[in-house]
């Protein structure tokens, strides 16, 4: 069994709690309740290359990675040093994150928030809504192809953007043929947990003109970025290395000022 295929099986037990606890209908009047989402499209479009910036505490290849008492006040630093916006790990087994993590990031930033978590039911939609928020992470290589499209078509008709994630380019296909208009590139493997930074130049050429297209994991830093902007990146996606590290306000606004150089080539289109 694969890394992933573990941690679905422990994301499905979970899910199989709340769903038991929270009534379906109950999570619909809750996100009838929540402010209406923003459009994530247009958050990650447009001039520079746009910074999605994580809330993690550990992951499943490094083990614990920062503590992270305070998700709004971290998610307050990456607003205030330019984020477009801020990525929230919900799992708990792995990743050490909550639905409590993202309810406590919406209320304090302005910008849209990402809920990023191995979603395989509607369900988990209604719950990102609920909790306020605006787009949400779908991972091809965990769903088939009929789950795939009908969770693209639930998120959009409930206000939600689906970045939807590949690891080549058979799932790139996958992810336009189901309608897709925010792909993310994961470098990182999620079945052998190896991040290759080569794969988003050799997956993004794959992916038509007029989708947005966001890098994923292993920026260490503005050198990072620039490379993935100059293969055509209209976002990245970065996690550890802002957990991590000891200025997480100046390390974000290192990257959105070099994202905004120009001297960057943008495959933009
Ligand atoms: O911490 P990094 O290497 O900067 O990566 C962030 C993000 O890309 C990574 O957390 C991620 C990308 N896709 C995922 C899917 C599930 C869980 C986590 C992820």
């Amino acid at each position: 069994m694969s890394v992933l295929d573990e941690i679905i099986d422990g994301v499905r037990a979970d899910l199989a709690e709340r769903q038991a606890r929270v009534s379906l209908d109950e999570l619909k009047e809750r996100a009838a309740k929540a402010r209406p989402a923003k459009d994530g499209v247009t958050a990650l479009r447009g001039d520079g290359v746009k910074v999605i910036c994580e809330v993690k505490r550990s992951s499943p290849s490094k083990g614990a990675l920062a503590a992270i008492a305070d998700p709004a006040g971290l998610a307050a630093d990456y607003e205030a040093g330019g984020a477009a916006v801020i990525s929230v790990l919900t799992e708990q087994r792995r990743f050490g994150g909550s639905l409590a993590d993202l309810e406590a990031v919406r209320a304090r930033v302005d910008i849209p928030v990402l809920r990023k978590d191995f979603i395989v039911t509607s369900y988990q939609l209604w719950e990102a809504r609920a909790y306020g928020a605006d787009l949400a992470l779908l991972i091809v290589a965990a769903l088939d192809q009929p789950a795939l499209e009908s969770l693209i078509e639930r998120a959009e008709s409930i206000g939600l953007t689906p970045l939807v994630e590949v690891h080549d380019e058979e799932e790139v296909e996958r992810a336009v043929d189901a309608g897709a208009k925010v792909i993310g590139v994961n470098a990182r493997n999620l079945k052998t947990l190896e991040v290759d930074r080569g794969t988003f130049e050799r997956v993004a050429p794959e992916i038509p003109a007029g989708i947005v297209k966001v890098a994923e994991s292993g920026v260490r830093g503005p050198h990072d970025l620039i490379a993935y902007a100059n293969e055509g990146a209209d976002a990245v996606l970065v996690g550890e290395s802002l957990v991590t590290g000891r200025d997480p306000k100046t390390a974000v606004s290192d990257l959105v000022a070099a994202g905004e150089h120009p001297a960057l080539r943008h495959g933009r289109g």
